[in-house]
């Protein structure tokens, strides 16, 4: 299991600290998410952050644009070496070319889809994913609680890959803490994406471990 702190919950005050924080204490990704405004009812941060970000950790980036034209990004992203970058199914009408501009760009490719998205409407896809991110909250802030529908979600998605032998990752984010995380584990979730419970805790590797189920 893969924990990715997700820096909206971190003190960006001191975001450098913070993130050399979760670094040294077992984070495996960084979580960032990229909001619009439109695509999502919040503004978060953008590339310039996510520069600065680079400069002071080896962690893998993990970028969720949480945005409408997410194509836009890529260039920028690209030229700060980000690992992952995912959108949503719900922001893009062409999924294919959309996934191939990523994956030219040798970055993971990863679809989001919303909790109320069917995983059918990335069934055509899957196999050229490197990973799909399971919207377990409705996207746009930090610290709401689980929807527990999402779980069997997770479920199904993880028995469709296995039963297409592909290698697709699971990621899943919003509302994860200790008390679902082994549920989310037996499920199928390979990453889990935690916020709150990894950055409002005083204790980061206490908190990161007791993800790591
Ligand atoms: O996608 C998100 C919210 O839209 C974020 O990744 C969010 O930071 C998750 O936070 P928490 O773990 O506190 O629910």
């Amino acid at each position: 299991m893969e924990i990715a702190p997700s820096v909206l919950a971190a003190n960006f005050v001191r975001l450098e600290d913070e993130i050399r924080d979760v670094e040294q204490n077992g984070a495996d990704l960084l979580h960032l998410d990229v909001m619009d405004g439109h695509f999502v009812p919040n503004i978060s941060f953008g590339p310039p952050v996510i520069k600065s970000i680079r400069t002071v950790t080896n962690l893998p980036l993990d970028v969720h644009l949480m945005t409408y034209n997410p194509q836009d990004y890529l260039d920028v992203l690209e030229s700060i070496s980000v690992q992952y970058i995912s959108f949503h199914v719900e922001a893009v009408p062409h999924l294919d070319r959309m996934i191939q501009n990523i994956k030219g760009r040798n970055i993971k490719a990863g679809i989001a889809l919303n909790p109320g998205t069917p995983i059918g409407a990335i069934e055509e896809v899957l196999p050229l994913l490197d990973y799909v991110l399971i919207m377990s909250v409705n996207p746009g802030f930090g610290g709401q609680k689980f929807i527990t529908y999402t779980l069997d979600k997770v479920r199904r998605l993880k028995d469709f890959i296995i039963n297409k032998e592909l290698s697709t990752l699971i990621e899943i984010d919003g509302g994860v803490n200790k008390d679902n995380a082994r549920l989310l584990k037996n499920a199928g979730a390979d990453i889990l994406v935690a916020g709150s419970s990894v950055f409002n805790q005083p204790d980061r590797k206490d908190a990161i471990e007791s993800l790591k189920v």
